[in-house]
């Protein structure tokens, strides 16, 4: 049936050979006589060049007609031409439109960002989202190998959920029959329950936050990939987390080389990438800041300006471990000292928390106090309680942001480009 553009510019079919494609116009240039066409398919682009004489008076016309974004397929035999983009091109035998498309509304460039949202469902398909997308698909499949090759089970959580995970702020309500539910802002506390049977899982979901602010990193829809293991401390973890993102970034750097360097991001480095990371406790975070010359009071959390200036400091990920008991989320084990067993991932040059992750508490008397000074009712965690009160382990676990990740090896500014259909807080249409 087709064969792949990219097949064809690697030289997969001789000079001569006739070979069938299935595309969509790139752009068409029609001097009557003879039609210059560029068509994409999911693998690349490449020129057609249609001449009268090549082919029948009726596949001159429908090469002619061809307009933005019209399929089509073109039969034509391969050439060889230094001038031509990627070096080769079709000399088409025939031509036939199969889907019209009139005054496509999306062409140039300079488009107003919120016009290009509310044409998603057409934009989705340009060169630049195309190649985000691929990016997250190798980000998504390597995760997967990883956690497979590491002994981790895949479970899937749910989603609706009858409490918080990260604090009642950014919880989103949904009726469920005649009952009130949350969607899930993280899996963490049933990925908690499954490791007394499979010791380690992971699972790959949509979290949900009702995020207020509009910035470039947060969504109200995120893909959040989640890893909890039993008998793991935090170090042991964080050595762990060190193999996952290379291995990631390493593997998505190797396939999506070509799609990494069309947006703008430098493939070597993420193909380069090798643990250690550097390790720093918050305390340490905190004089680093102060030195800088921020008015940085101890005790507060780290927002976006203290994690890109601290980001600057290291070309690599940096681990930030051991806040603050007092700002961070009740699960997170007490390491005494008014800290607690947590550790963020902050990537490099200002792109952010990846990954937010902790030894988690399994004292119950201390849990239940954490639980209750969040102004939760323990009541309201009966189930999760349990877990500490037949055979608790200690165990430790963490979430990565999908889009977080994407964001920084695609080198985006925003977000809302990582995901095929951004979730904010003006917008979930289209
Ligand atoms: N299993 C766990 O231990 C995860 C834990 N319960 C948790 O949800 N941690 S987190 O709130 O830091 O979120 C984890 C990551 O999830 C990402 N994240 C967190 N919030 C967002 C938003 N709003 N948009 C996009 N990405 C987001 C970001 O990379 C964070 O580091
Ligand atoms: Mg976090």
């Amino acid at each position: 049936m087709f064969v792949k553009i990219k097949d064809i510019l690697a030289g997969k079919y001789p000079d001569g050979e006739e070979v069938q494609v299935g595309g969509w116009v790139v752009k068409n240039r029609s001097s009557g006589k003879i039609v210059f066409t560029v068509i994409r398919d999911s693998s690349g682009e490449i020129q057609v060049t249609t001449k009268k004489g090549n082919v029948c008076d009726d596949a001159l016309r429908e090469a002619d007609a061809l307009s933005l974004e019209a399929s089509t397929i073109i039969k034509g035999k391969v050439r060889t031409d230094p001038r031509a983009p990627g070096g080769r091109e079709l000399v088409a035998t025939d031509v036939k439109i199969v889907g019209a498309s009139r005054d496509y509304p999306i062409f140039g460039e300079g488009h107003n960002p919120e016009v290009l949202l509310d044409l998603r469902h057409l934009h989705i398909r340009s060169k630049e989202l195309v190649a985000i997308m691929k990016v997250k698909d190798s980000v998504l499949s390597s995760c997967r190998e990883w956690f497979r090759a590491s002994g981790f089970y895949e479970v899937t959580p749910p989603i609706i959920m009858s409490s918080s995970c990260e604090g009642g702020s950014t919880l989103f309500e949904l009726k469920y029959f005649d009952e009130k539910a949350y969607l899930s802002q993280s899996a963490q506390l049933y990925l908690e329950s499954l490791i007394f049977g499979l010791e380690k899982v992971y699972s790959v979901t949509p979290s949900f936050r009702a995020e207020k602010s509009r910035t470039t990193r947060h969504l109200a829809e995120y893909w959040h990939i989640e890893g909890e293991m039993a008998w793991v401390g935090l170090y042991e973890m964080i050595d762990m987390l060190e193999q996952l993102v290379s291995y990631v970034c390493n593997k998505t750097a190797e396939e999506r080389h070509e799609e990494l360097r069309m947006l703008g991001s430098d493939p070597e480095y993420f193909k380069n990438l090798k643990p250690p990371f550097p390790r720093i406790t918050y305390d340490e975070a905190v004089k680093i800041l102060q030195a800088d010359g921020f008015d940085f009071k101890w005790g507060d959390d780290f927002g976006t300006h203290e994690e890109r200036q601290l980001s600057m400091h290291y070309d690599k990920p940096l681990f930030i471990t051991e806040y603050p008991l007092e700002v961070k989320a009740f699960y997170m084990k007490d390491a005494g000292n008014a800290k607690v067993l947590n550790v963020d991932m902050i990537a490099p040059r200002g792109f952010g928390e990846i990954i937010g992750g902790s030894e988690r508490e399994t004292d119950l008397a201390l849990l239940e106090e954490r639980i209750r000074k969040q102004g939760e009712d323990p009541a309201k965690y009966g189930w999760y309680l349990d877990l500490r009160r037949y055979g608790s382990v200690p165990h430790s676990g963490f979430g990565m942001g999908a889009e977080r990740l994407v964001r920084w090896i695609c080198n985006q500014e925003h977000i809302r480009d990582t995901i095929p259909y951004p979730r904010t807080i003006s917008r979930f249409n289209p």
